[in-house]
């Protein structure tokens, strides 16, 4: 099997060197201080591998000799997820730990037969789907093998009357869409990630996408699953909606590869949509917004895709568009009584334009205040909503620190952990741009998603933003949730048990325990050594 080529591209998204425009560089001097100084850096080696014969020759009975990988490319290709310290990494800042080896199954059952395998051997497993994490929920811990489901690459079946659709855990999303499109079908989630994260690392994650508000998030997507444990197999999902206990499945979703692999997931699918329309809007601030798209949540009104940004992401996203564009835009806003300008995203996706202008009339009736900009902004949006990797490989390019964070808490408590947030990162950082959007309502609450950016530290690139992530971490802590889709990884797994308490990790604890006991899948994840 071909290696993918971007599972090579561990410290950055594109093989292309992306860079900024010159108009951003001079105003990211300007706002945040950058300058040319930085720590240098330099690509990551690997130590050589130390699987033992015998393990070698045990996995090489169950995938073939060329499915067993231990060259230097295939390993650091592997090698964490595509978090700030994981990128940092690759360019030789920081540790990492790299795998001793890369087994890639063939479908569940050779699955399952690795998973007791490396039981029986004291062989510590990650899985790995597209690699994305941003947690460390894919560093190798222990020079551990890594499991790439990327060989799981099958649709398995379409029930079209049930509106069903079962992959393996390796399909990617754009190729998971690709052959629903074929029965006129759709799953709808569309992460920021989703060139190329999979089914499985969805489900293990419980990710959301930027359309949850229309399609929900994955987990309302799961329907079924299949899960390879060193115990046997586990199967959940026979039934639309149950009575026979608790729901097992969630057992599993966003269970992070440590109490099992995923190796298929059934999941709900619908339509594809025929129209689709996506519109910019401007409040006049925060709270203002928030209030806005409150209504929306709790009107059951919301738009598929729903996305307030604060006034300092709104600031950066005018700066970005350009000189004159943005300056133009301000003046205007101005004109019509908008102080501090937070841009608002609506986007409806439905079976036919009668459909749409109903929905679309029920969210703009509640947007009373908001300045329309038009589908141009909205469209702009769209267009560029698989931007983000690409750009933060632009500024990493020129010495910036720059990551991102996510929470959510209820609406009466949505300001409070704003503004603590904010405060714990700007404390810790010093000069930096920290902006913030929803972009994912409930009724009941909503998620906040923080992006920070600031001149990488010459001294200490890598203690620099553990400092700021523990500092927002201890903010969230007791007020929200430690993360609302990015799930726990190593990173949020020392502040899980203030979020689920000392008896909650406990049964996390026996549920690893009863179905790994030996402890070899994605140790260090979830739950805290
Ligand atoms: C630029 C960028 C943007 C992102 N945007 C979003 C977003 O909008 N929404 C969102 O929800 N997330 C987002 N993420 C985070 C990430 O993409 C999600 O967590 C995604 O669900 C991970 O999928 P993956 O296939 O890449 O999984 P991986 O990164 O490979 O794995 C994630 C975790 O799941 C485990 N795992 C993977 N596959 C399996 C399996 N088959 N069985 C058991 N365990 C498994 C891994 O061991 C790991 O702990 C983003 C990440 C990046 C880098």
């Amino acid at each position: 099997m071909a290696i993918r080529t971007d599972q090579l591209l561990r410290s950055a998204w594109t093989a292309d060197q992306v860079e900024l425009p010159p108009h951003t560089l001079r105003w990211l001097r300007q706002e945040t201080g950058l300058t040319d100084a930085w720590t240098p850096t330099k690509p990551l080696t690997a130590p050589p591998s130390e699987l033992p014969d015998k393990a070698r020759e045990v996995l090489t009975g169950i995938v073939g000799a060329e499915h067993v990988l231990t060259d230097e490319a295939s390993r650091l290709g592997r090698t964490g997820g595509l978090s700030y310290l994981d990128l940092l990494a690759h360019k030789g800042v920081g540790e990492i730990s790299v795998p001793d080896a890369v087994v890639l199954p063939a479908d569940p059952s050779e699955v399952a037969a690795v998973v007791q395998a490396c039981a029986e051997l004291g062989l510590t497993i990650v899985p790995f789907g597209g690699g994305t994490s941003v947690v460390g929920g894919v560093q190798a811990a222990n020079r551990a093998i890594v499991l790439d489901l990327a060989r799981l690459d099958r649709l398995v079946l379409v029930d079209e009357v049930s509106r069903l659709a079962v992959f393996q855990a390796g399909v990617r999303a754009p190729d998971a869409e690709k052959a629903l499109a074929e029965y006129g079908l759709t799953l709808g989630h569309v992460p920021q990630s989703f060139e190329r994260a999979t089914i499985g690392g969805f489900a293990a994650t419980r990710s959301a996408g930027q359309a949850s508000s229309g399609y929900g998030r994955f987990e309302d997507m799961v329907e079924g699953i299949r899960v390879a444990t060193p115990r046997g197999e586990l199967r959940f999902g026979v039934a639309p909606a149950s009575a026979a206990g608790p729901d097992l499945r969630h057992l599993v979703i966003g269970s992070e590869g440590a109490f099992g692999v995923i190796t298929e997931v059934t999941v709900r699918v619908r339509p594809l949509p025929k129209v689709r329309r996506y519109e910019g809007f401007v409040v006049d601030g925060w709270e203002r917004g928030a209030e806005i798209v409150r209504r929306l949540a709790q009107d059951r009104v919301l738009a598929d895709v729903t996305r307030l940004s604060d006034v300092d992401e709104t600031r950066v996203s005018f700066a970005l568009a350009g000189g004159l564009k943005a300056a133009g835009l301000r003046a205007y806003l101005r004109a019509r009584g908008i102080r501090r300008p937070c841009m608002l995203i609506v986007g409806w996706e439905a079976q036919d334009q009668r459909e749409l202008a109903t929905r679309r009339a029920a969210t703009i009736s509640r947007l009373r205040g908001a300045v329309r900009l038009g589908r141009v902004l909205g469209e702009a949006w769209r267009h560029g909503r698989f931007n983000g990797p690409r750009q933060r490989d632009a500024l990493m390019n020129v010495g910036v620190c720059v990551e991102t964070l996510e929470t959510a808490t209820h609406w009466s408590q949505l300001d409070e952990l704003y503004d603590k947030v904010r405060l714990a990162l700007t404390d810790s950082l010093g000069r930096a741009i920290v902006m913030c959007h929803i972009s994912h309502a409930y009724e009941t609450g909503a998620s906040l998603y923080f992006t920070v950016i600031t001149p990488r530290s010459v001294d200490d690139p890598a203690g620099q933003w553990l400092r700021a992530k523990a500092a927002a971490c201890e903010a969230i802590s007791g007020l929200g949730t430690i993360s609302h889709h990015h799930a726990v990884g190593v990173d949020h797994a020392p502040y899980l048990t203030a979020e689920i308490g000392d008896l909650g990790t406990e049964v996390l604890a026996a549920v690893k325990n009863t179905l790994d006991p030996a402890g070899i899948l994605n140790p260090g994840k979830l739950i805290a050594p």
